[in-house]
């Protein structure tokens, strides 16, 4: 079998029915094509060379697996190609890989054709590009879980993730420990080289504190100078206090930003689960009063959560 060539290409001279009705597919917005009933392309019209790269001779009598950009798994296509030989018609979203390696999303209408006696004879695929609203969608949801100056996740998705972990340890009766980091005398480094070196002096502090941490722990930026740490699958209560050692260390080393030397320190609170708190907003709530016994201490130095000094207060 040959490739078709394309249809005649100005509308107004065609009379025929399906001349026009295949004209029409040809020119149409979407990418589409169409394969026989073993899944082979026989036809694809040009909005498909031009989303996915490939042309009619490329693709023709090749399956669409050679669109698979191992974004989705196998028992994914295997549902898909469930649904359609049963007569069905599919639709989802797809992430596919274009000719030249890059990955565009389409939301994919798969439909299957049959004959006269109920055979299923082929398969057309009506693809929609929906690659630009992915993408401002996984910008927004970015946006709305990352605190933008140092790209660390934000409030609401460090209790996200520690509501998470709060339910794996206690399926799995383990500890968990929360910290309140927050910086000593940071006003006057915005009061005295501005808020530009400040912000520097922020993004520089997350980077340190998430550098002094392992990969599996969570670091978060909720307010100004305000950080948090979740540090998983603690073994014992040791460990928790070298961490805050380490990060109370880290951070007094000085900073060079733009050729000058800046000296902060930061106070450190800590709270350790469940000895300290059975949820997330408690847990928090004692590492905060934790990280201002630091502060009253004196700053530059971690704490942790004592149940009976925090009475006294
Ligand atoms: N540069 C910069 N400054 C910020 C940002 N957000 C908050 N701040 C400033 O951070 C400061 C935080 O206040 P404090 O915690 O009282 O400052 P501090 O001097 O560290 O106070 P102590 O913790 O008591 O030592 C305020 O001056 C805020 O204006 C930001 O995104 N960038």
């Amino acid at each position: 079998m040959q490739a078709p060539k394309s249809p005649v290409a100005d509308p107004a001279q065609v009379q025929a029915p399906q001349a026009l009705l295949a004209l029409a597919l040809e020119s149409v917005a979407n990418a589409i094509f169409l394969t026989d009933h073993k899944g082979k392309i026989i036809w694809a019209n040009e909005a498909f060379a031009r989303l996915s790269g490939y042309s009619l001779a490329d693709v023709f009598l090749r399956t669409p697996a050679i669109l698979k950009s191992g974004k989705q798994s196998d028992d994914f296509y295997a549902q898909l190609w469930r649904t359609i030989k049963s007569g069905k018609v599919w639709q989802g979203d797809v992430i596919d890989r274009r000719k030249d390696g890059s990955l565009f999303a389409v939301d994919e209408t798969i439909t299957p054709l049959f004959d006269e006696q109920g055979q299923i004879t082929h398969f057309i695929a009506i693809q929609h590009d929906i690659t630009g609203r992915k993408q401002e969608n996984e910008q927004a949801r970015h946006l709305a879980y990352h605190d933008a100056l140092t790209a660390l996740p934000n409030r609401a998705r460090f209790f996200d993730l520690l509501e998470t972990a709060l339910l794996n340890a206690s399926c799995d009766k383990h500890m968990l420990a929360t910290m309140f980091v927050d910086l000593d005398r940071f006003k006057p480094v915005n009061d005295t080289l501005g808020h530009h070196i400040g912000d520097q002096l922020l993004v520089a502090v997350a980077e340190r504190i998430r550098v002094a941490l392992r990969h599996a722990d969570t670091v978060a930026r909720i307010g100004g100078d305000e950080f948090v740490v979740l540090i998983d699958q603690l073994e014992n209560t040791d460990i928790a206090s070298r961490l805050a050692q380490k990060l109370v260390d880290t951070l007094a080393q000085p900073f060079v930003l733009e050729g000058r030397t800046i000296k902060v320190s930061a106070s450190v609170g800590v709270s350790i689960y469940p000895s300290d708190g059975a949820d997330s907003r408690a847990l928090l709530m004692h590492a905060d009063q934790a990280m201002y016994a630091a502060k009253s201490g004196g700053g530059n130095q971690f704490q942790l959560y004592c149940a009976r000094s925090a009475q006294d207060r």
